[in-house]
């Protein structure tokens, strides 16, 4: 297979992690006889530096021709210390989402066996935790009206969502749930919030579309309780945009890393990939990032092209990295650790 992959690394670790994913990405492509084209493209603070805005149109149009978008992470403190200026790196992310229509993000949670040890979590609690969240990712608080009144005073961020935008998600965590455990959990606040009732009422209606699956509705503050309590209950979590990003932060605790938590951001075209990870600004340039989370997002990519052997193959040298202790200093626990580029040099000569 040809494959064109627009490849965004944007800022911090973005580049360091990015690299260990192309190498990985260029392994697999040989041992299994595919080509891949990588078209680099200008995203984040990065992109403001160079030419004054954090998704300019050229990335996107190499995005939209691309087969795939592999992207890093964006952010940078200069901006996240002045909360007045204007033009921000997370804007590019969020223009890119909805530029490409990105409305679902696949945030999976899973334990591996050789870190089980090592979590602040009690083994007995993580072990066998495989979960998926489907975060919406082009909706509600985060894309609603936002600004100040009262000469800059009162600052507001509005909620809003359709019912096509709760039925869209909904249908995909139902699919979802149809190939896995066959659990889907709604996770909202609708004791409180309108929009949550709108999720509500709109999953309820589509479960006679589904009766194998069964369904839970849960509140956001009592999930982000059992999720650490027991999180090997849960199967297909549904949930809108912000409760998705908190929530998936928390997962990665189950895991054992933020370093190691992958996403896949699809809509009805094409494919963006990308750790939950931010830029980690305290490590840019130190060579001591966990790569695995942008290595595991490019198995997602591949398994989304229907390539699952490809994917297995990072899947299983990413397994066999952990077992034997090729790790980065997060999960290192005061043992050896080695760099992000050893790392990504080692799953490579691995494949
Ligand atoms: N998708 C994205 O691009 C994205 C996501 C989150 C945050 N951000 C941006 O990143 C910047 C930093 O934000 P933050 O510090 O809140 O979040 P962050 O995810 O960058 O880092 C939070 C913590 O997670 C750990 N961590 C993250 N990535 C890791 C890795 N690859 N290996 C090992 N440990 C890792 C570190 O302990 C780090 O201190 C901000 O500008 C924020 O807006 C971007
Ligand atoms: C950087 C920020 C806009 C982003 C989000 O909130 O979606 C990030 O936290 C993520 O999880 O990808
Ligand atoms: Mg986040």
């Amino acid at each position: 297979m040809k494959l064109n992959i627009a490849l965004l690394a944007g800022d911090g670790i973005g580049p360091e992690v990015i690299d260990q994913a192309v190498k990985v990405s260029d392994a697999v492509a040989a041992k299994f006889g595919h080509e891949i084209n990588w078209k680099p493209a200008l995203t984040g603070a990065a992109a403001i530096d160079a030419v004054g805005e954090p998704y300019p149109d050229e990335t996107h149009d190499i995005c939209k021709s691309s087969d795939a978008v592999l992207f890093g992470a964006i952010g940078h403190p200069k901006f996240d210390n002045d909360p007045s200026a204007k033009v921000r790196p997370e804007q590019g992310l969020l223009k890119m989402r909805k530029a490409l229509g990105l409305f679902a993000n696949v945030r999976p949670t899973f334990t591996f066996p050789s870190l089980l040890d090592k979590s602040p979590l009690k083994k007995e609690r993580i072990e066998g935790t495989d979960l998926v969240f489907l975060r919406e990712l082009t909706g509600g608080i985060y894309f609603g009206e936002k600004g100040r009144r009262e000469e800059g005073e009162t600052a507001y961020d509005n909620c809003v969502y359709t019912r096509a935008e709760v039925q869209r998600l909904a249908k995909k965590g139902f699919e979802l749930a149809m190939t896995r455990g066959k659990k889907l959990c709604c996770v909202d606040k609708a004791n409180v919030l309108e929009t949550s009732r709108l999720w509500r009422e709109t999953v309820q209606a589509m479960e006679k579309d589904y009766p194998e699956v069964e369904v839970s509705y849960e509140f956001v503050d009592a999930v982000a309780m059992r999720l650490v309590q027991w999180p090997n209950s849960y199967d297909v979590l549904i949930t809108e945009n912000l409760f998705g990003d908190i929530l998936t932060d928390e997962a990665s605790v189950i895991s054992g890393s933020m370093g190691l938590m992958p996403s896949a951001s699809l809509g009805s075209d094409i494919g963006l990939f990308e750790p939950i990870h931010g830029s980690y600004p305290q490590a840019a340039g130190k060579n001591i990032a966990n790569p695995m989370a942008t290595v595991l997002s490019a198995a997602m990519m591949f398994e989304n092209f229907g390539l699952q052997d490809e994917g297995k193959a990072i899947r299983d040298v990413v397994n066999k990295a952990l077992n034997e202790g090729m790790v980065t200093e997060d999960l290192a626990d005061g043992g050896a650790s080695y760099g992000t580029s050893e790392v990504g040099d080692w799953l490579a000569a691995n494949i």
